[in-house]
């Protein structure tokens, strides 16, 4: 069994007692909530340059303890401060360390000084009852993992996105996943580079899915990516922006690193 077949069978566990029906009118009351959180759509379309989610992630199955990090909003402020567009916020805590709270947190208090940006929701998604906990703790968008999902999975999870005015990313690894995720309308598509089977990252596969991406199609390339040469690498094949964890969580300059990729 891979990492990723072992981290879905845990997560569909940690969530059964939480499984309910999740009504629309549910979703669709933090719908109205969505200009104040801000659009991750936007915040990835917008800048001229390459944009860039930053990932707080305390640790991960690949590279172990990445962080001694206190509270995520330390973090946060550093990605803000060093001009992050979005934040990637891992909220599993077996596998990576996080919690709801490192989520709730940030965005509380982006949303108490009226200068938030969009947070993405990382975490292993199965049930609306995650995307309805997602929009109560202020996210922005979901992840969609689609090598770990039927396509009806994948069609309610979106639906439940849409109603609570949330954004999907649709994470692929591979020609038949993309057609997966282009067949639900995904609007960001994003590689990402690990191979969860083996651990090891390789750029060459944004490389070789991003030129088959549609046009309208977002598109975002994650993991392995360290420098501002990994960062010209993926914007040459049609990145629009990069989802970074474990150099940025590392990084001695957070600020100059963080240039370094939008100057890609
Ligand atoms: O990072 C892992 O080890 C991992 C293992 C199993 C499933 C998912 C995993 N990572 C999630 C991610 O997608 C990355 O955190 C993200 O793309 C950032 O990657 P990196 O910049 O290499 O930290």
């Amino acid at each position: 069994m891979d990492k990723l077949t072992e981290i879905m069978n845990w997560k569909a566990q940690e969530i059964a007692e939480r499984i309910r029906p999740v009504a629309d009118h549910e979703l669709a009351a933090f719908a109205q909530e969505a200009p104040i959180r801000g659009s991750f759509l936007q915040a990835l379309k917008a800048p001229p340059r390459l944009a860039v989610i930053s990932e707080i992630k305390r640790r991960s199955p690949s590279a172990g303890q990445i962080k001694d990090l206190g509270p995520s909003i330390e973090q946060a402020d550093t990605y803000l401060a060093a001009g992050g567009d979005c934040l990637s916020i891992l909220t599993d805590n077996k596998y990576f360390g996080g919690e709801l709270n490192d989520l709730s947190s940030v965005t509380e208090k982006f949303k108490a000084q009226k200068n938030g940006i969009p947070c993405l929701r990382k975490d292993f998604m199965i049930h609306p009852v995650q995307v309805l906990e997602a929009a109560q703790a202020g996210a922005s968008a979901i992840l969609i993992i689609v090598r770990a999902l039927t396509d009806q999975q994948m069609t309610a999870l979106r639906k439940a996105a849409d109603l609570a005015g949330l954004d999907s990313l649709y994470e692929i690894h591979s020609e038949h996943e993309l057609e997966r995720a282009v067949a639900q309308d995904a609007k960001i598509i994003g590689v990402n580079n690990r191979d969860l089977a083996k651990f090891t990252t390789d750029l060459a596969f944004s490389e070789r899915l991003i030129p088959q991406f549609p046009e309208h199609v977002v598109a975002v390339s994650e993991s392995g990516i360290w420098n501002k040469e990994d960062a010209a690498r993926v914007r040459a094949c049609g990145a629009k922006a990069i989802l970074v964890g474990e150099a940025l969580m590392k990084a001695p300059d957070t600020a100059q690193l963080m240039a370094d990729f939008h100057n890609a």
